[in-house]
C-alpha cells in the first residue's frame, strides 16, 4: 500500500511505517503528482483536499488527524467513492485547557464565584462540550448558542443575543459557508458592537467565523474589549494590525498538546486499518509514555510552581498553570516572528513571508502536555492552598492529581 502523509504527522512511523509504502511531504505544498500513485492519503487542516488535488489519482483513502473538515471536499470524496475519516475529539482537551489558561493569563477570575461571570459558548460539540461540563462543574453560569442542539442535549441552550450577552465568550464552531446556520462571519461588525463593556472574546474555532476586518476596527474604538485569537481569518496570512490589538494571539495551536496531536493520528490509524482490514497492532498510552520520556518535564510528571511572592489563589492558581502551559509564551513567540517579517522583512530564522513564520511555529511547537499527565510536587504547599479554599485543584478541570 502507498501512504502519503503530511510531515508534520506524529507518529506517522510508529503507526503508518509498518503498513505500507510510507512517504511524508509538506502538507502546504502536497500536490496532484504526489498523490497520484497513492492509496491512502493522511494530511492535517492545512492540505486542501478536493478534485484538483485528488483528480486521476489511485486515492481511495483519506484521513484528517484533525478536529476540524473544512479543508476537505467531502461530497468530491463521496461522489468518487473514496473514504474518508477525522479525528472528532482528538484534541477537545487541549483546546479546553487553551481557554482556562488563557483566561488566566489575562487575570480573568473564572475560579471565583464571587466574580459571578457568565460564559457564552458557540457551537457545543466536543470543544465547547467539553468546555460547558468543566464550568458547569465549578458552578459558573453558562450559556450556549448550538442551533442543532435541542434542549435535552444541552439544557442551557440560550439564544445567540443572550450568548453574545455574556462577560467572557468563547467561540467553538466549524466554518461552514452553506447550510442553514452556515458560521462565516457569524461575529459580524454589529455583533462585535453589541459585546458587553468588558467582555472577553475568545476564538479557537476557525479564524473565517469573526470578522477580523471588522474586529479590527470596533478594538479600534473598544479598549473596553479583551480578545483571544488562536485562530486567524485567512491563517496563514494573518492580519498583523489585529495581532498588535488582541490581548492574546497565538497561530493555531490551542489543540497542539502532545496527547491531542498523537490521538489524532492513532483514530486515523485505527479507521485505516479497519478499512484496508488489517490488525490493529498498537495501542496509544505506550506511545504517549515514550514521547514523554523523550521530554524532560513530562518525564519528571512533578511540578514545582513557584509560588514565591504569591499571596494570592490567583497567584498560586497562575503559577501551577504555567508549570504545564504558559500561553504567554506562545504569544510572545508568536508576536515577535511576525512582527518581524511584517517589519523588517524576516524573522529570526530567516523566514521572509507570513506565511513561512506562522508555519514554523506550528512546527517546531515545544512539546506541550496536557494537565492529566502532571502531579503537584510539595505537598505541604498544596495543602496550604487546599486550606485557603483552594478548591479549585480538585476540579477534574486540571486533572492534577496529588501524590499522596
Ligand atoms: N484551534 C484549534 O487548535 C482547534 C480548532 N478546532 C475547531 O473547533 C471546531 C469545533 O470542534 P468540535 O467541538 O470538536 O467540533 P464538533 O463538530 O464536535 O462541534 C461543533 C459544534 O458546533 C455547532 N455548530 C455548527 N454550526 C453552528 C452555528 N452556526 N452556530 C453555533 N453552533 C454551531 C455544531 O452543532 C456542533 O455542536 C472544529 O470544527 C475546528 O474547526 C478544533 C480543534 C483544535
Ligand atoms: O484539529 C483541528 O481541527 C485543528 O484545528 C488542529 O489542531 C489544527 O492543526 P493542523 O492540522 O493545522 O496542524
Amino acid at each position: 500500500m502507498n501512504i502519503i502523509v503530511d510531515e508534520n504527522v506524529p507518529l506517522a512511523d510508529e503507526l503508518l511505517g509498518e503498513l505500507g509504502d510510507l512517504q511524508k511531504r509538506s502538507g502546504r505544498s502536497l500536490s496532484r503528482s504526489d498523490v497520484k500513485k497513492a492509496d491512502a492519503l493522511i494530511v492535517r487542516s492545512v492540505t486542501p483536499v478536493n478534485e484538483s488535488l485528488l483528480d486521476g489519482s489511485s486515492v481511495a483513502f483519506v484521513g484528517t488527524c484533525t478536529i476540524g473538515t473544512d479543508h476537505v471536499d467531502k461530497s468530491y470524496l463521496a461522489a468518487h467513492d473514496i473514504a474518508f475519516h477525522s479525528a472528532p475529539g482528538c484534541n477537545a482537551n487541549s483546546v479546553v485547557e487553551y481557554v482556562f489558561c488563557a483566561l488566566t493569563a489575562l487575570s480573568i477570575p473564572w475560579w471565583q464565584p464571587q466574580a459571578e461571570l457568565t460564559f457564552g459558548i458557540i457551537g457545543c460539540g466536543n470543544v465547547g462540550g467539553a468546555l460547558y461540563r468543566q464550568l458547569q462543574r465549578l458552578g459558573i453560569t453558562v450559556k450556549v448558542y448550538d442551533p442543532f442542539l435541542s434542549m435535552e442535549q444541552c439544557e442551557h441552550l440560550s439564544s445567540f443575543g443572550d450568548v453574545i450577552a455574556t462577560d467572557v465568550i468563547c467561540v467553538h464552531t466549524p466554518y461552514t459557508t452553506t447550510g442553514p446556520y452556515p458560521t462565516h462571519h457569524l461575529l459580524n461588525h454589529e455583533v462585535l458592537l453589541q459585546l458587553k463593556p468588558g467582555a472577553v472574546l475568545l476564538n479557537a474555532g476557525r479564524g473565517g467565523v469573526i470578522d477580523n476586518a471588522a474586529l479590527h476596527r470596533v478594538l479600534a474604538q473598544r479598549s473596553d474589549l479583551k480578545v483571544v485569537l488562536d485562530v486567524w481569518e485567512h491563517e496563514p496570512q494573518i492580519m498583523v494590525e489585529l495581532m498588535h490589538q488582541v490581548d492574546i494571539a497565538t497561530p493555531h495551536i490551542a489543540g497542539y498538546s502532545v496527547d491531542g496531536k498523537a490521538r489524532g493520528t492513532y483514530m486515523i490509524y485505527e479507521r485505516l486499518c479497519e478499512h484496508f482490514g488489517l490488525p490493529i497492532r498498537h495501542s496509544l498510552p505506550p506511545l504517549l509514555g515514550q514521547l514523554k520520556e523523550q521530554t524532560p518535564q513530562a518525564r519528571n510528571a512533578l511540578i514545582t510552581p513557584d509560588f514565591s511572592g504569591n499571596s494570592m489563589a490567583e497567584g498560586h492558581l497562575g503559577a501551577v498553570m504555567k508549570c504545564v502551559y504558559d500561553i504567554s509564551e506562545d504569544d510572545r513567540r508568536f508576536r515577535q516572528a511576525m512582527t518581524a517579517v511584517a517589519q523588517e522583512g524576516v524573522d529570526q530564522h530567516g523566514n521572509k513571508t507570513l506565511v513561512a513564520a506562522f508555519d514554523r511555529l506550528r512546527k517546531h511547537y515545544p512539546p506541550r502536555f496536557e494537565f492529566s499527565n502532571f502531579s503537584l510536587a510539595e505537598l505541604p504547599v498544596c495543602r496550604a492552598l487546599f486550606d485557603k479554599g483552594g478548591e479549585q485543584f480538585k476540579t477534574p478541570l486540571l486533572h492534577i492529581g496529588f501524590t499522596p
